[in-house]
Order: C-alpha cells, then sequence, then structure tokens
C-alpha cells in the first residue's frame, strides 16, 4: 500500500465583483476547505460595496486556515457606446479586462494552485493560459442552470427583442424575460458574457449553484452536451452550503412572532425602486394585514446617502403597521432571517443567491423580478414549486404596481397550502442532495477527487 501522505490540493477562489458573486464563492471556498483542500482566496481591489468589505472580513476572521490574496484589478472606464452607469456592471467590465494579469498573480501564490475555481467574468483571461499550464480550471455559474443556458448560447445565436430564445433541450425561453441589452450586440454587458462563454471550453468543468431537482432540464440538457456541444463537464453541487456567522445581526424582534407569520421581504444587495413603487409595497403589507419584516435599500451602491424613511412612507403607514412590520435599512444576516421559524414567505427579485438560500428553507416565495437574469430565475421557482410570480407585474419598475394587488399576491403566499407544500419538497430535496449519495454531494465529490489526483 502506498505510505506517502497525500498532499492537501491547493486551490484558488476568484469571485468577481458584487455580493451577488461574492457570497457564493464564499461557500464554494468554505466548501472546500472543509473538504481538506488548502484554499487562497483572491480578493480583488478595490471593492464596490461596505457589505463586499465586511463580509470579506468576517468571512476571513472565520476561517483562519483560509489565505487571502489581493488582485488590483485596472480602473473602470466608462463604457463608450452604451453609457453604463450601472457601477456593478463596470467593475465587471474591469474584472474581465484585468483577468489576464490574475494568471501571474496565481503564479506568485507559493504553493502555487493545483486547481482554480473562478468567476465567468475571468474566462476570457484565464481559461486558455491555464490550461496550456495543465491547471485544472473550473469556472463558477452564479445565476441560476437555465440562464446559463442562455449565456452560453450568445455564442451562437441572435437575439431579437421581444422573440421567444428556442435553445435545444430547453423548453423556449419567452421574450420578455430576456433583458433588452442582450438583443444589442455591442452592448458592453452582452460582449462581456458572449466573449467570456467562448472560452469555456478550456476551463476542466463548469460548477454550478444549483441542484438536479431544482432544474431537472436545464442541468440535463446542459451536461448532454445539447445546449452547446464542446462544454466541458458540468457540476451542479448547489445549493452551495452557507458557512455560518455573516455579519448582520440577530433581530430580536423576530423571535415574538408565531411561527410561519412573517413576510420577509428584500430584494438584494443593489436594488433600487421609485419612492412611488416603495409606498405601493407599504400600502400593500399595509392592507394584507400580514406581519413583514421589510428590508428598504434606496442606494445602488450603499457607500451613497441613503434617503430619509420618513420621505418614504406616511406616518399613517407607521401607526397602523407598528404593532406587526419591522423596516430595516441596514445589512441584514438574510442567511439567519431565512432560517427563522417566524418566516412564512418571501417576496424577492429573485437573486439566485436568494432563490437557492430560500430553496434550502422551504421558504415559499412570492417572485418579483428586477433585471439581469432574475425573470428566468422566477420561471425556475415557479416550476420547481417554490414559489408563485405574477408576470403582469413586469420587470420592477416597468409599471406601477399597486399595493392592492400586491397585498392579494402575498396573501396567496402565506396561505397558499399548496405551495407551503410544494416549498417543503422543494427543501426535503435540497437537503437530500447533499446527503450521502445525494446528487450535489456525489458531484462536489467527483470534483474533489479529480483535483486531488490532477
Ligand atoms: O441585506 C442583505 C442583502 C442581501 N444579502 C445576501 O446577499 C446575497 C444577494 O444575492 P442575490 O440574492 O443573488 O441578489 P443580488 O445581489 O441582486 O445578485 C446579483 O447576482 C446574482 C448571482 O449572479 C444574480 O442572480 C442577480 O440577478 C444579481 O443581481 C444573498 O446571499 C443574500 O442573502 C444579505 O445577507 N443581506
Amino acid at each position: 500500500m502506498d505510505s506517502t501522505p497525500t498532499r492537501p490540493a491547493q486551490v484558488a477562489v476568484c469571485p468577481s465583483a458584487g455580493i451577488g458573486h461574492l457570497t457564493p464563492f464564499l461557500r464554494l471556498a468554505s466548501m472546500l476547505t472543509s473538504n481538506s483542500c488548502s484554499v487562497t482566496l483572491i480578493i480583488i481591489r478595490p471593492t464596490l460595496s461596505f457589505a463586499e468589505a465586511n463580509q470579506i472580513n468576517t468571512f476571513l476572521s472565520t476561517h483562519p486556515h483560509i489565505t487571502a490574496s489581493e488582485f488590483h484589478i485596472l480602473p473602470c472606464e466608462p463604457s463608450s457606446n452604451s453609457n453604463i452607469q450601472d457601477p456593478f456592471l463596470l467593475q465587471y467590465d474591469a474584472v474581465s479586462r484585468s483577468a489576464h494579469l490574475l494568471v501571474h498573480h496565481l503564479a506568485t501564490l507559493s504553493p502555487p494552485p493545483s486547481a482554480v475555481f473562478s468567476d465567468l467574468m475571468f474566462a476570457s483571461g484565464i481559461n486558455k493560459p491555464l490550461y496550456d499550464l495543465g491547471i485544472p480550471n473550473y469556472n463558477v455559474i452564479t445565476s441560476s442552470a437555465r440562464f446559463f443556458s442562455f449565456m452560453t448560447s450568445l455564442t451562437h445565436l441572435r437575439v431579437t427583442r421581444g422573440d421567444d430564445v428556442v435553445i435545444p433541450g430547453l423548453a423556449p425561453i419567452v421574450g420578455d424575460d430576456i433583458p433588452p441589452i442582450f438583443s444589442n450586440t455591442d452592448h458592453m454587458f452582452t460582449r462581456l458574457i458572449e466573449t467570456s462563454c467562448r472560452y469555456l471550453q478550456d476551463a476542466k468543468g463548469i460548477v454550478l449553484n444549483s441542484f438536479d431537482f431544482f432544474e431537472p432540464e436545464s442541468i440535463s440538457a446542459l451536461q448532454n452536451g445539447k445546449v452547446l456541444a464542446g462544454l466541458p463537464s458540468v457540476f451542479p453541487v448547489g445549493p452551495f452550503i452557507p458557512y455560518g456567522s455573516i455579519n448582520g445581526d440577530n433581530i430580536p424582534w423576530l423571535d415574538n412572532q408565531p411561527s410561519k407569520s412573517v413576510v420577509y421581504v428584500s430584494f438584494g444587495s443593489k436594488t433600487v425602486m421609485s419612492k412611488d413603487q416603495i409606498r405601493e409595497i407599504g400600502d400593500g403589507l399595509e392592507r394584507s394585514g400580514l406581519r413583514f419584516l421589510w428590508v428598504i435599500k434606496t442606494t445602488v451602491v450603499d457607500k451613497e446617502d441613503k434617503e430619509e424613511l420618513r420621505d418614504l412612507l406616511s406616518e399613517a403607514f407607521f401607526e397602523n403597521t407598528k404593532e406587526r412590520g419591522l423596516i430595516l435599512r441596514e445589512w441584514v444576516n438574510q442567511e439567519k432571517i431565512l432560517a427563522h421559524p417566524a418566516i412564512g414567505g418571501f417576496l424577492t427579485h429573485c437573486g439566485w443567491n436568494s432563490v437557492m438560500e430560500a430553496a434550502q428553507r422551504g421558504i415559499p416565495l412570492l417572485a418579483w423580478p428586477l433585471h439581469g437574469d432574475q425573470r428566468v430565475n422566477a420561471g425556475e421557482v415557479e416550476k420547481a414549486g417554490l414559489g408563485i410570480w405574477e408576470r403582469s407585474w413586469g420587470w420592477i419598475g416597468e409599471r406601477l404596481v399597486k399595493g392592492d394587488e400586491i397585498a392579494m399576491k402575498i396573501q396567496e403566499m402565506m396561505t397558499s397550502e399548496k405551495l407551503r407544500a410544494s416549498a417543503t419538497r422543494v427543501w426535503d430535496e435540497a437537503t437530500k442532495a447533499w446527503e450521502k449519495n445525494g446528487s450535489s454531494r456525489k458531484m462536489f465529490e467527483t470534483i474533489i477527487g479529480d483535483k486531488v489526483s490532477t
């Protein structure tokens, strides 16, 4: 018997910008370190938001075995042809333009990585060089399998605004669910996604934060090569496992609410909506008569000044809901909130992390997408039985959705026995995926096995 001790695999984990991309990578880093890998976390500098900086600090303090290595990206540049204002999109572009420098940066790590887990935004700069160096590189996809299928298809199909998109192996993607920017091939973000996906073939594998039960059609079409021939192996290993103790305090108010009675309302880390729409949500929550925990964000990046709550909502609203509602403006610990027994439903924009976190807890969702992948994600939520989606509301901001409509849908989410049962089934299946012989666990073990032996 070979008595040589196996050296732990040296893994570099490379997230890109924004909490929605950072969080799944921190979870993955934690999962890898719990499975005997020695992990170096690449930290993009500068970070855009306080939330990211805090999350990284807390993560590193709770994971002393993980080494951090700062990677300074090139400055953001205003987009020449599409007038992009969103600081996160500009940051993705800067990450992608800096990606070739990451290869040199990785080479300076000591010991050098024997495997890399990197965000799709790095693909154009690192996939080919790492392939040539014989270092297995797994591109980690932070969105749904279905939206990923759409992104990879941009390499060969033209999107016409409003038209359904037909992808082999999948039910057509409804035209209205695709953000209009994807019909503009010159748009910086469209080019970024398309170019990145061209390099996927040089990756060792594609890691998805999804699981077989949740997205059977897309996962199987990706794995069988129907979506795109030449893709490397696809590993659905979701939901990524939360590592606990992220920043954000306990909310004692929740402890005093009855089981499954509270509607949690939050639209992710960077959502902004009009004041009128915020007032209508307030009206909806008031009319619903339900308890609620509402996280209001009025800035795209949390470093900007906040609007006074009293300027957003009326005195009457505060008076009428003071016994049953709590509004928070700061960063909350969503992971902890969703795990709290008082939470009975979640009005969400369907950012994929929020979807997977709700799946892990069996929390019924009411989907109201804002942008990007979120309408496609909402469709997956509905199909899997985790939530309901009122398509007529459109994207957030497309039309003013009135309080009475919101109240009706929230009540449906909170009272439907059928929905609660199907959401509980999703919870069971998400749990099973990570049990011994579960689909995600087996996939994860395959990656670890491949990597250690490379
Ligand atoms: O106050 C807050 C707000 C958010 N979160 C966490 O932050 C993450 C937010 O991620 P997500 O729900 O995916 O929303 P976004 O930040 O909007 O995510 C971006 O990234 C996702 C993954 O690519 C995409 O699906 C989204 O469309 C895109 O907007 C989740 O883990 C939340 O639990 C908190 O803990 N506290």
